[in-house]
């Protein structure tokens, strides 16, 4: 039997059908000017499909946050196509970007939660970006996906009360209350250990499959490589020919 996630719809999604839901042509990119000018990207092509899990691999400096950042439209593209969810991000406007952060989930190593705010708030603000929910709605909203990540009983806690690998957990719920039609995840399960890591990633396995959300993970976690679809290996800059199908 399918558990169906907090929200959500019941499953629609088909892996590598469809409009992509990550498009990347030629994309290169630097950084610095003049003579410490550098360059990170070199001409990556990759494609995410709706329900697809990618897992990006490479070793440390390679540019993996890079083309995250860029993906994710946190950067502009300088050089080179990024269509993601239909959006040209290539001369794409302040606006456009904002627009589109609203369908994309993020979860990035330092987990950004604000301190001030309990864990049901952080994960409310999530929630918020949601139309048409009340208050009470987005609440309860927020309540399940902290059950869904093994919260339950942190509702009301700041995030200096929390361990890492919970203040992690936390993070993961409030992009997923957003309902992101593309999740990006830097490192998502660096901080937690081996069991709440294989939780982590199977609720975003989930998620994916569910909802036909395209997930773009990069890790280092060689415990979680059998959750991708594909795996995307780079070196220098560079996306190498090595995409393996999984299972
Ligand atoms: N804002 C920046 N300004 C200048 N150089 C940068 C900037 N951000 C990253 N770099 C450099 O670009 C290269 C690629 O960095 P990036 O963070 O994308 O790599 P990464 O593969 O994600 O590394 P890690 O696995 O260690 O997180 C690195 O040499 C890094 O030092």
């Amino acid at each position: 039997m399918t558990t169906l996630l907090p929200g959500s719809a019941p499953p629609t999604a088909s892996t590598g059908e469809g409009p992509a839901t990550v498009s990347v042509r030629g994309l290169s990119h630097w950084y610095g000017t003049g003579s410490m000018e550098r360059q990170v990207l070199q001409g990556i092509d990759l494609e995410i499909h709706p329900g697809e899990v990618v897992l990006l691999t490479g070793p440390s400096g390679c540019g993996k946050t890079t083309l995250l950042t860029l993906v994710g439209a946190l950067r502009q593209v300088m050089e080179g196509s990024v269509r993601v969810l239909g959006c040209e991000l290539k001369g794409s406007s302040r606006h456009e970007r904002q627009l589109l952060r609203r369908s994309v989930g993020m979860i990035f190593q330092g987990h950004n939660l604000l301190r001030c705010l309990t864990a049901e708030q952080n994960v409310q603000m999530g929630a918020d970006l949601l139309p048409d929910l009340g208050y009470r709605a987005r609440r309860d909203l927020s309540r399940e996906w902290l059950r869904a990540v093994g919260l339950s009983d942190h509702l009301g806690k700041l995030p200096h009360d929390l361990s890492g690998g919970q203040k992690q957990r936390v993070a993961i719920a409030r992009a997923l209350a957003a309902h992101p039609r593309l999740l990006l995840a830097d490192e998502p399960t660096a901080a937690l250990d081996s069991r709440t890591g294989r939780e982590v990633v199977d609720l975003l396995k989930r998620l994916a499959r569910d909802e036909g959300c395209g997930v773009l993970m990069v890790t280092h976690d060689p415990r979680i490589l059998d959750v991708a679809d594909r795996l995307v290996r780079m070196e220098d800059g560079r996306l190498w020919a090595s995409e393996v199908t999984v299972g």
